[in-house]
């Protein structure tokens, strides 16, 4: 028993430790000698120092980079006050200085991602811009305030202090009735015996007040960045980049190859509905649920590669391609698909009957390249058993078939003999309508996916 007293604590102390949940992140980082170098100047003849150095030439060097900043300001009702009272520090813009570190390239932002995010967010991107670099000499100080945020996508700052000599300088921050103490002079000289220099770094939310307590002796230099919610991925295609190889990521010989086949009087000359199968996996949630963000809405401007030129060879032929889900029940042959991630939930018969019957489900009918429609005895089955159904079918001509990447689940529960619960996987493509020979951006005359979307 009373091992199980000693026990307890423990048990305690470590699941403390496992669920602990601060607004920052810290720590230290060692780095290569070159990652110190800092370039600076705002004429031709940029200044080079270290900002790991010790001699007294290094802190010379230290005291000419505080002379050439100019005073900091702070942001007061989005005005750049100057006041000593406030912040005394001196303060470079990114534009004026060049530092061997990247950031970006460094594990640095990666490790602010996995310390200052967990859960949903957890699951987003995250990106580091450079913002400034301030120096704090004796006796410089930044009174409690919180960091203007710029822009609705920037949720915090990352600061880096670098190991010149100093004292003083803590960082206090404070949130919901807490405060922490980050003095990044005592762990840096407490890391000194480290074979690499170290920086030490924090990350805390745009919502957290902090304070630089007063530098008592030396300089201490600090580089911050704003962290910004990443964007989705860049389209692989800015307007500035033309690729030859591989063929499939050429715009242009994507959108000839469409023209080409568009101009064929023989190829669907009425017009209608092509699919096409996403060549590239998103990073969908595998398992959709209600209440969680519609996937299909900003996918278009995550395409990559192949579907991001094919994307973009539709526009310029002025078509309109929208991402729609594709279900398949093998054993009713019967395929069906959605403009919107639905919740299937319960369902008393075929999965793709219930996404027909009660969520705005369109039955796909598959075309073969002469126009005739391929039909299965099943979907024959489907029309008796609902010989009333809405009718919404559209056919569809798949010029590259959808697989089995960048699938969405939603979760039901049918009644056998016992309630179970199970998942309907559908596959996210690209449709678009194209209307008839000589005129294939007017679909005026076109029942296809256009006339069948919920939202119009
Ligand atoms: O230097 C620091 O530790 C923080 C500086 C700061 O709060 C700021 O620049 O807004
Ligand atoms: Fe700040």
């Amino acid at each position: 028993m009373s091992e199980l007293h000693n026990e307890a604590p423990l048990l305690q102390h470590l699941r403390s430790t496992l669920v602990e949940n601060t607004p920052f992140c810290s720590g230290t980082l060692g780095l290569q000698p070159r990652d110190f170098t800092l370039y600076y100047g705002k004429d031709k003849n940029a200044r080079q120092l270290s900002l790991s150095g010790t001699s007294t030439r290094d802190v010379e060097a230290l005291h000419e980079l505080e002379q050439a900043c100019e005073p900091a300001t702070f942001g007061r009702n989005a005005e750049a006050v100057l006041d000593e009272a406030y912040r005394k520090a001196g303060k470079m813009d990114s534009d004026n200085f060049l530092l061997g570190l990247d950031v970006a390239q460094s594990r640095l932002v990666d490790i602010v991602h996995a310390g200052l995010l967990a859960g949903e967010d957890g699951s987003k991107g995250i990106k580091a811009e450079l913002y400034k670099l301030n120096v704090y000499g004796k006796d410089a100080f930044f009174k409690p305030h919180k960091d203007t945020p710029r822009g609705t996508d920037m949720f915090g700052s990352l600061v880096l202090v670098f190991p010149t000599p100093h004292e003083g300088g803590a960082l206090l921050l404070r949130h919901d009735g807490n405060e922490w103490t980050f003095d990044a002079a005592k762990l840096l000289s407490a890391a000194a015996h480290y074979d690499l220099k170290r920086i030490a770094y924090i990350a805390f939310f745009s919502d957290v007040e902090h304070e630089v307590l007063p530098v008592t002796s030396g300089h201490r230099v600090t580089i911050t960045y704003n962290l910004y919610w990443a964007g989705p991925p860049a389209v692989a295609f800015p307007d500035e980049l033309s690729v030859i190889h591989p063929k499939h990521s050429n715009f242009a010989a994507v959108g000839e190859a469409l023209v080409e086949l568009l101009a064929d009087p023989t190829f669907l000359p009425e017009g209608g509905t092509l699919g096409f199968g996403l060549r590239h996996a998103y990073p969908f949630e595998k398992r959709w649920e209600y209440g969680m963000p519609n996937p299909l809405e900003k996918l278009s401007g995550w395409l990559k590669g192949s579907d991001a030129a094919l994307f973009r060879a539709l526009g310029a032929l002025s078509l309109d391609p929208n991402p729609w889900l594709i279900a398949r029940t093998e054993d009713y042959d019967i395929t069906v698909m959605t403009d919107r991630v639905v919740s299937i939930g319960y369902t008393e018969e075929n999965e793709c009957y219930s996404i027909l019957r009660y969520h705005n489900g369109v039955r796909v009918l598959e075309q073969n390249p002469d126009g005739t429609v391929k039909r299965s005895e099943c979907e024959d089955v489907y029309e008796s058993t609902y010989p009333d159904g809405d009718g919404k079918s559209v056919v569809v001509f798949w010029v590259t078939p959808y697989g089995k990447s960048n699938q969405i689940g939603s979760e039901y529960t049918a009644y056998g003999n016992e309630p179970s619960s199970a998942w309907m996987y559908m596959t996210v493509s690209l449709l678009v309508d194209v209307g008839p020979v000589g005129d294939r951006a007017n679909i005026s005359g076109i029942v296809g996916v256009t006339a069948m979307q919920s939202k119009k």
